[in-house]
């Protein structure tokens, strides 16, 4: 749609009814046994599980995609009585030279490749290397792209700049899903959160997400609560359901609870689904197998037995 700041100018985020609300995503429900082990089976669904480190290499890609594939120990597996049900993460997600390794680790699994791109993550490149950026890594096989804002167009209000700039890596990304990434911890306020997320639904992402999990501070519960909200008002108005990713520093199946509840009050049901809800994690799929282990056997093991991820 055009850019229409209507839906977002004069509009301000009370930070500390945020923090309000957001506190009790963790304290008021407590989901035990059972039904504990069903939230965290489904945050398993759920995870673009991650590596973006400068030592990635094909071999580290493919034991990550061997994960992503199986993510429960069978013993597990058959302590949940998952019997045949499919069971897979929702995404693997790499940087644009790991695209090729992780396409040909993952075929005929059914599981998108995600790549970051767009000079991730500050993204100070010229706008055409962004966009040639995007390009070369579809035509290497990526089904997700996760691609960085210029943080500047924020700050100073350009809601034009920050558009276009969006705009244009939604062409360039074909067919592929956008996912705009906003880093929210260099964006200042909630109000300014509130603003870009609208800016980003209105040039045409597919998904929201919070961080690149490299900013000093990424994903929180306040931030999403925002975002979330602004997912809301965005499809009272126009209709259309956008997805959310918050990512950066979730590591425990604790936060993996938590933000399950967000989005189930929030935004109910739907949003429980990887196609319009994912976590971008490179580490907390090891604590969930772990909760998992614990629900199964009655016994913790030590987390280097779940190193992986
Ligand atoms: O998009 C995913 C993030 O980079 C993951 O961050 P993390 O390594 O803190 O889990």
């Amino acid at each position: 749609m055009p850019l229409d700041t209507s839906m977002f100018e004069g509009i301000r985020v009370n930070r500390p009814a945020t923090e309000r609300r957001a506190d009790g995503f963790g304290s008021r429900r407590s989901v035990k046994k059972a039904y504990q082990a069903a939230w965290l089976v489904n945050a398993i669904r759920l995870i673009d599980l991650t590596t973006l480190a400068g030592d990635d290499t094909r071999g580290k890609v493919h034991r990550l995609c061997a994960k992503a594939r199986n993510p429960l120990a069978s013993h597990i597996r058959e302590g949940l009585d998952l019997g045949n049900m499919p069971l897979t993460v929702g995404a693997v997600c790499v940087y644009p030279t790991m695209v090729p390794h992780a396409v040909e680790a993952l075929d005929g699994s059914g599981i998108p490749v995600a790549s970051v791109a767009t000079g991730f993550p500050a993204g100070l490149m010229p706008l055409h290397l962004r966009l040639a950026e995007i390009e070369w890594t579809v035509a290497q096989g990526a089904h997700e792209i996760d691609i960085v804002i210029t943080r500047e167009h924020v700050l100073t209000g350009n809601w034009q700049a920050l558009y276009d700039e969006i705009m244009a890596m939604r062409e360039a990304c074909g067919d592929a899903h956008l996912k705009v990434i906003l880093a929210t911890g260099e964006l200042g306020t909630l109000s300014k959160v509130y603003a870009a997320s609208m800016v980003a639904m209105q040039a045409g992402a597919d998904f929201i997400k919070t961080s690149t999990g490299k900013e000093g501070v990424n994903a929180t519960l306040p931030v999403s609560l925002t975002m979330v909200r602004a997912l809301r008002d965005y499809g009272a108005l126009t209709g259309h359901k956008i997805g959310f990713k918050p990512a950066g520093g979730i590591k425990s199946a604790k936060e993996a609870l938590q933000w399950q509840v967000l989005m189930k009050e929030e935004l109910g049901r739907p949003w429980l689904e990887p196609d319009l809800f994912r976590f971008g994690a490179s580490s907390m799929l090891g604590d969930i197998e772990r909760q998992l282990e614990h629900h199964v056997t009655g016994r913790y093991a030590a987390s280097h037995r779940h190193a992986m991820s």
